[in-house]
C-alpha cells in the first residue's frame, strides 16, 4: 500500500512532517510520500522522503507568469506529482498535458477524479495512478472507505476496464490503519490523504498509526 500525505496548503511545519514520514516508511517497509506546497519541495526531498508536487500545469518553459512547472518541481526533488485534485480542478485538455508535461519530467502521474465515471476517463489518458475522492467526504472525520464503499469499488473497475496497469488509490477522511486496510480490502492499492496527518498534534504518531496493520 503507497501513502502518499498531501500538506496542502495547511500551516503545517513540512520539514517536521518529511522526517516523520521518511522514519516511518524505513522502519516499516511501507511506501509513503509527502506531497508540500512547491516552494517547499526542495527543502522536503532534502530530507530524504519521497516527494510529490501538489501540481503541475501543461505548459514547458516560456511565457506563463505563475504556471508550475514540471521541469521545474522535478529539478528541485520531486518525484510524482498529483494532478486535477479536487482543490485545483483542470480542464481535461489540460489534465492530458500535465500529464505528458510530468512524463517528460520523469515525474510519476496521480490524476485525481471525483467518481467513478471520471475515473474511467482519466485512466484514458495514461497515468501512472488515479485517485478517487468523493469531494463532501474530504477534510471529514468518516473514511471514504466507510462511508462509501461502492465508489471505492468501482472506481477500481472503470480504472480496469479502461486500462489495467493504472493503479487507484482512494481517499477522503482517511485517518486510521483501519481505513487504510479496508481501502486495501476494497482494491485500491493506495491512499491519499491530508488533514489526519497534516493537522495532527503528533505526525509522527499519526502516520505510525497508519501504517499499523500494513
Ligand atoms: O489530498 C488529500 C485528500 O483531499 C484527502 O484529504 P483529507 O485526508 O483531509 O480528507
Amino acid at each position: 500500500m503507497f501513502i502518499l500525505v498531501n500538506l496542502k496548503a495547511y500551516p503545517c511545519d513540512p520539514i517536521e512532517v518529511a522526517t516523520a514520514a521518511r522514519d516511518v516508511a524505513e522502519a516499516s517497509g511501507v511506501r509513503i510520500a509527502v506531497s508540500p506546497q512547491a516552494a517547499d519541495v526542495a527543502r522536503v526531498a532534502d530530507t530524504g522522503v519521497e516527494t510529490w508536487a501538489q501540481h503541475v500545469d501543461p505548459n514547458g518553459h516560456g511565457s506563463h507568469t505563475g504556471s508550475t512547472l514540471a521541469e521545474a518541481v522535478a529539478e528541485a526533488g520531486a518525484t510524482g506529482t498529483l494532478i486535477n485534485h479536487s482543490e485545483k480542478r483542470q480542464t481535461l485538455a489540460d489534465i492530458d498535458g500535465a500529464v505528458r508535461a510530468a512524463e517528460r519530467a520523469g515525474l510519476e502521474t496521480c490524476v485525481c477524479a471525483n467518481n467513478p465515471a471520471q475515473i474511467g476517463a482519466a485512466a484514458a489518458l495514461g497515468p501512472d495512478s488515479v485517485a478517487v475522492e468523493p469531494p463532501a467526504l474530504i477534510g471529514g472525520d468518516v473514511s471514504v472507505a466507510t462511508a462509501d464503499p461502492g465508489i471505492v469499488e468501482d472506481a477500481v473497475a472503470a480504472a480496469a476496464a479502461v486500462d489495467d496497469d493504472v493503479d487507484v488509490y482512494c481517499g477522503a477522511g482517511i485517518s486510521s490503519g483501519d481505513d487504510v486496510a479496508t481501502a486495501g480490502e476494497l482494491g485500491a492499492t493506495g491512499i491519499l490523504l491530508a488533514s489526519g496527518v497534516a493537522k495532527a498534534d503528533d505526525p509522527r504518531s499519526a502516520l505510525e498509526a497508519l501504517v499499523e496493520p500494513l
